[in-house]
This record gives C-alpha cells, sequence and structure tokens, in this order.
C-alpha cells in the first residue's frame, strides 16, 4: 500500500478570482462563516496532535486563495518550526504574493506553485473573471518576486482549457527553457463549471506533450515531484515541464494524499466524497486527540477502496457538492 503522508491544507475557501474552470462568476457559493473555520489553534493542535502521530509529514497550504487567510505568515512559520515537518509547501494564484514573499521564505515556506493560465493580460483577465483593472502584471510581479526570493522549485500551473488557452502552450512551455522554473499541464478536471467543461473540457496531456516535441522534442526528467505531475524537459532546458492528467491517466494507485478543508472536514480523495471525517466539530465537542488519531488511522485503512475509481473517461461532469475552490484543488 502506498504510503500517505501528504496533507493538502485548506486555509480559506474564499477567493479574489473567479476562474472560469473553478468559482465561475455567478455561481452560488455557500462561504463558510468565520465561525466555522478551523481557528489556527485548531488547525495546529490537529496537525501536532493528530496527523503527525499518524504519519503525516508533508503539508501544502491551499484554498481559496491562501494568501487571504489572516495572519498567513505566523501560520506558515508555526507549522514550518515543528521538527517533523519534511516539507511545507503552498498553491497560490499569487495576486498577494510580491510583498509577502521574502516574509512567507523568512518564516520557513520553500516551495510554492503559482496558478498562471496565461501570459496574454487579457485572457488572463478573462479566464479569471476580472472586469476591472488588469491583474496579470500584479501576478507576474508576485511570480517575479518569488523567483528572486529563491522558491525552489519553483512551479507555474496551468489548467490547459480547448479554445481558451491552448494555443498558449508553447509559450508557456518556453518559459522553462532559461529559468528554473517548472511549468505543468493541468487537464480540467469535472469540478465546477460543467458548461464550460462541457462534452470534453480537457485536453489530453499526450496531445500537449506532442507538441512541444514537435517544437523543440521531449526527454524524461530526472527530477521527480511529490505529486501526480509526470515530469518531462525541453532538451537543454533549466526547468521542466510537468503533466498532471487525472482525466486520461490514472495515477490513483501511487496517491500519496488526503485533504483538509478549512471548516475541518477531512477528505480521503479529491474526486470521490466518500467517508469524510469531521474533525473539528469531533475536536470541540471535546472529543480526544488520541480518539482522533483512530478515526484518522481507521480512514487511512479504507483509502485504498475510496480512492477514485470511476472514471468517465472525461465525457460528464462529476456531481460534487464542494467546488475545487472550496476542496484545496
Ligand atoms: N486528481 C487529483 N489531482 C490532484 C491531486 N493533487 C493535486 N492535484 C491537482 O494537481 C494540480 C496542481 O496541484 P498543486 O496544488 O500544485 O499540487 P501538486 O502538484 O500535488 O504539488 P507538488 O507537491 O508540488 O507536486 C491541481 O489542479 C490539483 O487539483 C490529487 O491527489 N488528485
Ligand atoms: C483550487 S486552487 C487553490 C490555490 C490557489 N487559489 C491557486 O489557484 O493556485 C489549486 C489548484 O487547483 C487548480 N484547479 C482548480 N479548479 C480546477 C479544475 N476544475 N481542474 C483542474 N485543476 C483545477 C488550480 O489551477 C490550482 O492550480
Ligand atoms: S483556481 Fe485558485 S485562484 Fe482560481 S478561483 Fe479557484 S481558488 Fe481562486
Ligand atoms: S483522485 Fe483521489 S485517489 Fe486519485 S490521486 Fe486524486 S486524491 Fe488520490
Amino acid at each position: 500500500m502506498n504510503q500517505v503522508d501528504y496533507l493538502r491544507i485548506s486555509l480559506i475557501d474564499r477567493c479574489n478570482f473567479r476562474c472560469q474552470y473553478c468559482m465561475p462568476e455567478g455561481s452560488e457559493l455557500d462561504y463558510i462563516l468565520k465561525q466555522q473555520l478551523l481557528t489556527d489553534k485548531e488547525l495546529l493542535t490537529l496537525i501536532e496532535e493528530v496527523f503527525i502521530p499518524v504519519g503525516f509529514n508533508r503539508f501544502r497550504l491551499t484554498g481559496g486563495e491562501p494568501l487571504l487567510r489572516p495572519r498567513v505568515v505566523d501560520l506558515v512559520g508555526a507549522i514550518a518550526s515543528l521538527p517533523q515537518t519534511q516539507d511545507l509547501s503552498m498553491t497560490t494564484n499569487g495576486f498577494l504574493l510580491a510583498p509577502i514573499a521574502q516574509s512567507l521564505y523568512n518564516a520557513g515556506l520553500r516551495r510554492i506553485n503559482i496558478s498562471l493560465d496565461s501570459l496574454d493580460q487579457a485572457t488572463f483577465d478573462s479566464i479569471i473573471g476580472n472586469r476591472g483593472r488588469g491583474k496579470w502584471q500584479q501576478v507576474w510581479d508576485g511570480i517575479q518576486a518569488a523567483y528572486h526570493v529563491g522558491f525552489d522549485p519553483l512551479k507555474l500551473n496551468v489548467v490547459a482549457i480547448p479554445g481558451v488557452n491552448d494555443r498558449e502552450i508553447l509559450d508557456l512551455a518556453a518559459l522553462t527553457i532559461d529559468k528554473n522554473w517548472h511549468v505543468r499541464f493541468i487537464e480540467f478536471m469535472p469540478i465546477g463549471n460543467s458548461e464550460l467543461f462541457g462534452d470534453r473540457g480537457w485536453i489530453p496531456s499526450e496531445e500537449i506533450r506532442q507538441r512541444i516535441r514537435d517544437r523543440w522534442g521531449l526527454i524524461n526528467s530526472q527530477i521527480r515531484g511529490n505529486g501526480p505531475a509526470d515530469v518531462f524537459q525541453i532538451p537543454g532546458a533549466k526547468g521542466t515541464l510537468g503533466f498532471i492528467s487525472q482525466m486520461s491517466e490514472c495515477f490513483c494507485d501511487h496517491c500519496n494524499r488526503m485533504r483538509l478543508s478549512a471548516d475541518g472536514w477531512l477528505r480521503p480523495c479529491l474526486l470521490n466524497e466518500i467517508g469524510q471525517l469531521d474533525l473539528k466539530t469531533s475536536l470541540r465537542e471535546g472529543v480526544s486527540t488520541a480518539e482522533l488519531q483512530n478515526r484518522v488511522r481507521d480512514l487511512l485503512a479504507l483509502k485504498p477502496e475510496i480512492n477514485f475509481k470511476q472514471r468517465y473517461a472525461g465525457t460528464q461532469t462529476g456531481n460534487y457538492t464542494r467546488t475545487m475552490s472550496q476542496i484545496g484543488g
């Protein structure tokens, strides 16, 4: 059985963007009320007294937009300073990153993944649902700040959507040639926007690889990540190209992760809602952390059965009660 030691922690379900593939404008979302959010203290208690004892030692902070979480730098510092923490990373849209990139690094964050779906400002704004002042430059500044501060690896996430940003695949891939950046192409998953997903809203990774291969060639990379990406490289490039292919290639047999939502639900699989545990309510009702460890261990034992198996061959949207922004991606 694969070791499950990686926890994706959603710090907040709110976001300052409205990405078409995640929480499109106009979608009705019930935000978690403040009193339902795990407090910093509760989150740290769960990490220290429940998750670490049952074997988790790698943590990714996500959201919604994790940089909207109040006191996020302090939280990063607290998790990074736990002696058992072997890896602490964050996934962000980068919009609020530039001014606090250095503080996050100083607090102990070393790995950061930033979403960047387009190099074209108008396309970018249409993807993130922005109608006001362009937001691309501020995200780009955030990426540059993360690079100069020294985040390594620095990963850029691209959800490739037919007819929306697929014409930019080569331009985005080219970012890896001169810089040690890691660009990852993600197949659009059927959570969130069924209209955009349509009959088949994703582009198979192999199709993207072929376009890149035709232009520059493509080799397997020696650098591997902890996650679901298959990693390749343009020959001679400084960075790498990752492909997250949950629609066309099943990687669930190697699954090493669970997810904790901002309101304290532990979810054993991104694409399956079975088996979730409400840890926050139990904690608030006074259930001991020793008992919570037992419940999480039982869930870990069930996880191989829960792991996603009903692949729809990407032709249908799933019926999920929570969006990616609520789950944390
Ligand atoms: N189906 C599926 N998709 C995942 C899983 N983990 C991450 N993803 C997707 O992969 C994309 C990128 O996720 P990131 O938050 O950057 O994390 P990661 O790629 O696991 O991170 P690394 O630890 O850097 O490899 C997002 O669209 C996630 O939803 C997973 O367990 N299952
Ligand atoms: C939910 S976001 C949260 C973190 C942060 N707001 C961001 O966008 O990076 C985490 C990741 O999930 C990806 N994502 C969101 N909806 C998706 C979908 N329907 N299919 C595939 N990836 C998706 C985003 O592109 C992002 O890389
Ligand atoms: S993908 Fe990230 S930035 Fe975009 S709406 Fe979802 S949570 Fe916000
Ligand atoms: S879909 Fe579920 S089982 Fe498959 S990799 Fe993602 S979280 Fe793991």
